[in-house]
């Protein structure tokens, strides 16, 4: 055997040490912790990937983490309605949810998204257990008044999250299991709602005093000055947030929304990263560079001290 050979053997197997020995200190840092992941549609088109990101939520339980999945599939929806011939409109970046449509809704997150992504994860064990908004009283929404371009619209059964009862999840995080929430839900007469997952997510992460929101989508992180691609941003604070908020569009609005009342909150980190690439949540949590865009309370200070 040559001594390059040699030498290369040696070096491969210090950048894997190097790659596990970086995990430690995050491995210590988020023993025990919450850490609420919501998994957008757009980031659940390939089946590789999805079954990369079933592993990463197995990973991080048995690495002793609590993962709550809380997932989307809005493109699932509308490949959905265009299937049954029903329209499909979005107004501000929600569905117009007619009742028709919220039944669509409600069959593909609760039957179709819900269930496959319980799947994946269960073919490592008997962990992820779904369960929707209807569920136990888990969310309880309240119709959104929604204002597009300063009017007044009325957009039907959508709901923003008017509280949640987070008993149950609590009950199988415990267990040690791993709960996939769809996020529709029944307002205070039982009428089920339309919630974005997103929204949905940013109110679990504060309920369950969540170490960590995870928001993974199919784009790098957030634009500052979307589209232009120099204008990525790796860590802002909330006071920041709020200012752009207004100036952003569509998808990133209930995204940047949802990390914004997870900070304001209590949830000491939100994250959005992008799905596209396989294990990014590994990345996110076990890495010191961490990806994607943090979002903290305060002033900003140095990335790398608390990724
Ligand atoms: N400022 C911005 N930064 C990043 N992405 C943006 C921004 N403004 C709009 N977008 C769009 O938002 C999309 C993500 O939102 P969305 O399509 O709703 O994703 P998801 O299905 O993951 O919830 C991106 O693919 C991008 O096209
Ligand atoms: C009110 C509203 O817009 N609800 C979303 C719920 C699904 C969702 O949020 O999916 P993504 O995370 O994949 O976008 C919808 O109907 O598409």
């Amino acid at each position: 055997m040559s001594s390059t050979s040699h030498d290369e053997r040696l070096s491969t197997a210090a950048a894997k040490a190097g790659v596990l020995t970086e995990a430690l200190p995050w491995l210590e840092r988020f023993r025990g912790a919450t850490v609420v992941v919501k998994y957008g549609g757009n980031a659940m088109t390939d089946e590789k990937l999805k079954r990369a990101f079933a592993e990463d939520m197995v990973f991080l339980r048995l690495a002793g983490l609590r993962p709550v999945v809380v997932h989307g599939g809005g493109p699932q929806i509308t490949e959905m309605l265009d299937r049954l011939g029903m329209p499909g409109e979005f107004r501000g970046g929600l569905r117009v949810t007619s009742p028709e449509t919220m039944d669509v809704v409600r069959m593909v997150l609760v039957g179709q998204v819900g269930r496959e992504l319980v799947g994946l994860i269960n073919q490592h064990g008997p962990h992820a257990v779904g369960m929707s908004g209807e569920d136990a009283h888990l969310l309880t929404a309240r119709r959104r008044n929604a204002v597009v371009d300063g009017e007044p619209v009325d957009i039907g059964l959508v709901g923003d999250v008017e509280s949640v009862e987070p008993t149950a999840v609590l009950d199988l995080i415990e267990t040690g299991r791993i709960p996939v929430i769809s996020t529709v839900a029944p307002d205070a007469d039982g009428v089920v709602h339309n919630v974005n997952a997103d929204t949905a997510a940013g109110a679990l992460a504060v309920a369950l005093e969540a170490e960590k929101l995870v928001v993974l989508t199919d784009v790098e992180g957030l634009y500052t000055d979307w589209p232009d691609r120099e204008s990525l941003v790796s860590r802002l604070d909330t006071a920041r947030l709020r200012e752009l908020l207004p100036s952003l569009s569509s998808g990133m609005v209930p995204k940047m929304e949802a990390c914004l009342q997870a900070v304001d909150g209590g949830v000491p980190r939100a994250h959005v990263i992008d799905g596209r690439l396989a294990h990014s949540v590994l990345l996110e949590v076990f890495t010191s560079e961490g990806i994607g865009t943090m979002v903290v309370p305060g002033e900003p200070t140095q990335r790398k001290d608390d990724a």
